[in-house]
């Protein structure tokens, strides 16, 4: 699914300036299964450029296609599709219920569309070093470990694109080069690309390309 920005300007970022390279303003292509580096400073988008290329934010001017199609005329019935099947998100805020165990949080999830199997889940868990975790309530984890639930959550689930918003800004080096790994590796067995937003420039993995806000 090729992904489209023309001439995005959300509301609160119109009164900055932004460079020629910036994608607000400007025309950007994501790429059908490209990886892609989304490098930007504090307080230039990265989570509004997540929360609008989901639907969730609406205060722009400019707009969003999907394979063509402004993503303003979906119905919600489309959106609960696209959540479902081709558009996966780590929000910064990671959204997971904290109530509610590692076990049913990623259940929850998966049972949507049966994408993985509690072994696989477990698995995930287990490279990750948080299979000791499964039985907690989500909100007695440390950041690092919520992180880390949060982006197993995001691939229990068919997507053509994987939005990470800062996903790793909790975690070591070694963690984050295991959680990046094991997103590379889900993101090429679905041909899908991914989006991964951070506040430095990564030398730590070959994106296809970078984008800047
Ligand atoms: N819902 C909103 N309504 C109004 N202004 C907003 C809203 N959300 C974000 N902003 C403003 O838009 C700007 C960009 O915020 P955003 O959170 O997208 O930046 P960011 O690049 O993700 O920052 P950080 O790296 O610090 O997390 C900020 O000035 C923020 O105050």
């Amino acid at each position: 699914m090729n992904i489209q920005f023309n001439q995005v300007m959300p509301f609160p970022l119109a009164s900055i300036s932004h460079g020629t390279e910036s994608i607000w303003g400007n025309s950007a292509q994501l790429e059908t299964g490209k990886k892609i580096l989304l490098n930007a400073s504090s307080g230039k988008g990265k989570s509004t450029f997540s929360l609008t290329i989901f639907g969730i934010r609406k205060d722009y001017d400019g707009n969003i296609l999907y394979n063509g199609r402004d993503i303003k005329t979906f119905s919600v019935d489309e959106w609960v599709e696209i959540r479902q099947r081709k558009i996966s998100t780590v929000f910064q805020d990671l959204q997971l219920f904290h109530k509610l165990t590692v076990a049913e949080n990623l259940l929850l999830k998966n049972q949507l569309t049966g994408y993985k199997t509690e072994s696989e889940i477990k698995t995930m868990l287990a490279e990750l070093e948080i299979d000791h975790k499964w039985n907690d309530p989500c909100g007695l984890l440390s950041m690092g470990q919520q992180q880390r639930v949060a982006i197993v959550r995001s691939l229990c689930q068919p997507f053509n694109w994987l939005i990470l918003d800062e996903p790793f800004s909790h975690l070591d080096e070694r963690n984050s080069l295991r959680c990046l790994s094991m997103i590379d590796a889900e993101c090429t067995r679905q041909k899908a690309g991914f989006v991964l937003t951070s506040l430095d420039d990564d030398n730590r993995f070959s994106y296809d390309y970078e984008l800047k806000l």
